[in-house]
């Protein structure tokens, strides 16, 4: 951005003319996409590795499938209430496991134990009973990612396909198998609850999404994001008389969000030429939103490289719409009040216990 002296500005990336969007209120722009002018830009990386989940879909097929899976991921929802249980669980052992180290790779311990919690709350796996089956998923949906990331540039070009992503295609077909099977047996919990609210083949390929490596990684960013950063909040007295204070611990949250958010951005593609920002899209051209630079843009948050949880005291929610971590618009990430829920249940005991 420094180079275009703009926060929007084209290149050329992943060999295809590319527009780079920096500013907040332009990537609001995008996001609602008020004039339909825009596909989800994933499918021509990652399809063949994640197949046809909501992600992947664009149109009427993306409405319809939001629609079906909608209910599964409100605040008040069965399902959700449902995974208290298992949240607070796992947030109990992620806690042992740390206190019971002498030091403790702190990505890493985030990254199995929300591994685990993704296999128990979408695929009913309680990995206390199923230790090997367990490990085989979480070894499989490691191999899966890493075929994400090995993605070769060029689709055009099959003979160039890597070894690390048909291994990945691989584990894909083994995970699809064993999500087979748990639907078939399932009678509670979400994997029961998916099976009716979509077609068996739709849920397969959804929960393929839920608990592949992506979850997990998001989510043990945010959780390292939070300890590390405690030296900037830790003098705030987030817990009072034993009890903690739910509304710092979210602005503490909100603002590991904006300075930290787990993905660079998203991706689309024009449908048709357009205008984002004040700036020309041709058809054809792919656009990346840049969540880290539009927290940054001092326009929408003064002070934007300070940690200032206090920016959001009786915040309302149209400033919480300048914060891109989950997205935003028509398209915005179907599993955030999940996220949330295990933030606000898992975070309190950590907070007393380790720090
Ligand atoms: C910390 C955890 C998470 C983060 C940071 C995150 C972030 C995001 C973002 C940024 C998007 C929008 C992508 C775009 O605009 O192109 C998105 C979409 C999505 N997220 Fe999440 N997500 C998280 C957890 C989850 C969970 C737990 C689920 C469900 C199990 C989930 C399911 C989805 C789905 C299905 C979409 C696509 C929605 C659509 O295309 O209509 N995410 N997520």
């Amino acid at each position: 951005m420094n180079n275009h002296r703009s926060r929007i500005f084209q290149a050329r990336f992943l060999n295809q003319p590319t527009v780079f969007i920096g500013s907040n209120t332009a990537v609001r722009e995008l996001l609602h996409d008020k004039y339909n002018c825009f596909r989800m830009g994933y499918k021509d990386f990652f399809h063949q590795i994640y197949g046809n989940s909501l992600l992947f879909s664009d149109g009427l097929e993306a409405e319809e499938l939001r629609q079906s899976l909608h209910d599964l991921f409100q605040p008040a929802s069965t399902s959700l209430n449902e995974h208290s249980v298992q949240i607070d669980r796992f947030a109990e052992e992620a806690v042992e496991t740390m206190l019971s180290k002498d030091y403790i790779l702190v990505y890493e311990h985030f990254k199995q134990v929300t591994t685990q919690l993704c296999l128990s709350l979408f695929l009913g796996l309680d990995h206390s009973l199923s230790v090997d089956l367990m490990k085989e998923l979480c070894e499989l949906s490691t191999v899966h990612w890493h075929g994400m990331i090995s993605v070769p540039l060029s689709l055009s070009l099959p003979w160039l396909v890597s070894s690390g992503f048909s291994k990945a295609l691989h584990a894909k077909e083994q995970l699809l198998k064993i999500i087979k099977k748990r639907l078939q047996t399932a009678e509670d919990g979400f994997p029961a609850r998916i099976k009716t609210a979509l077609q068996s083949e739709d849920a397969e390929q959804n929960l393929l999404l839920f608990i592949s490596a992506l979850v997990p990684k998001a989510l043990s960013s945010l959780l390292t994001s939070f300890i590390c950063c405690s030296h900037l909040w830790c003098h705030e007295p987030l817990i009072k008389n034993g009890e903690l204070d739910v509304s710092l611990l979210e602005c503490i949250l909100l603002e590991v969000m904006r300075i930290w958010p787990p993905f660079i951005g998203g991706r689309r593609v024009a449908i048709m030429e357009c205008t984002i920002g004040g700036f020309h899209i041709p058809k054809n051209y792919a656009v990346i939103y840049l969540a880290h630079a539009a927290h940054l843009d001092p326009e929408a948050f003064p002070q934007p490289e300070s940690f200032l949880p206090a920016r959001w005291k009786d915040c309302s929610d149209s400033d919480k719409e300048k914060l891109y971590c989950f997205g935003g618009g028509p398209r915005n990430c179907i599993g955030q009040h999940l996220v949330w829920t295990i933030l606000k249940e898992s975070l309190p005991g950590l907070v007393k216990d380790l720090l």
